[in-house]
């Protein structure tokens, strides 16, 4: 399997991000700079975090009207996964992909540290190697992860079963726990957690591999036959 990591001027967990596909899951992956218009040879699409163009307007707002941004909708359109990581969820629900929207932390801080998430739905193509309701450790480092959307909005995510990750103890105000969320296809997960800064018991946590382990397994059981 093949993923793309997009950068964008102010990425900085895109190092991380290749990493951990790489080294850690074995797979193969680029770089892919902001300004390509060219996603096709890619078969997962994968946004790290970081402080694009640095976080003016509001986290993600600038980086959602780049060239890339357009391809990667059609990707996820095409049925692609593709997964935003921290500042990659908030350029998610900038270009629509994901509903809602990010505000400021409620303690109005930037807050770096290991938390733990619940997996509140594992039947999605993101998350089928872990446990359903497995509390596994990932970091968060941000300052907007308080996600809200409306009331219908979030009744639409409850019944999709779109919550896939919930905080145990809920760090930054966001509505009913939340951390991630897929689109109603379930190709398009968004979190503010890292699952690429855990992916190595030296890091302090492996939990995040399994996250994208399930990728790759989802991705071979509906591309790869076996004779
Ligand atoms: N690590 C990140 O991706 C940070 C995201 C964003 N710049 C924020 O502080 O909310």
């Amino acid at each position: 399997m093949k993923f793309a990591v997009i950068v964008f001027p102010g990425s900085n967990c895109d190092v991380d991000m290749y990493h951990a596909i790489k080294d850690e899951l074995g797979e193969e992956v680029e770089y892919v700079w902001h300004d390509e218009t060219d996603l096709s040879g890619f078969d997962g699409i994968l946004l790290p975090g970081g402080f694009s163009y640095g976080d003016y307007l509001r986290s993600g707002a600038i980086a959602g009207f780049s060239n890339v941004m357009k391809e990667v909708v059609k990707a996820a359109e095409a049925g692609k996964p593709v997964l935003g990581v921290c500042n990659g969820f908030q350029i998610l629900l900038e270009v629509g992909l994901l509903p809602g929207a990010m505000k400021r932390n409620e303690n109005l801080k930037f807050m770096c540290r290991p938390v733990n998430l619940k997996v509140a739905n594992n039947e999605t193509a993101f998350t089928s190697a872990y446990k359903q309701d497995e509390i596994i450790s990932v970091p968060i480092a941000h300052g907007e992860g308080n996600y809200y959307c409306d009331e219908e909005t979030l009744q639409t995510l409850k019944a999709n079963n779109q919550i896939v990750f919930t905080y145990e103890t809920n760090p930054n105000g966001s509505l009913v726990d939340i951390a991630g969320i897929t689109n109603e296809r379930g190709n398009v997960l968004g979190m503010m957690p890292h699952p690429e800064r855990a992916v190595d018991e030296l890091l302090g946590s492996a939990d995040g591999l399994k996250l994208f382990q399930s990728i790759v397994k989802n991705w071979r059981e509906s591309h790869v036959t076996t004779a």
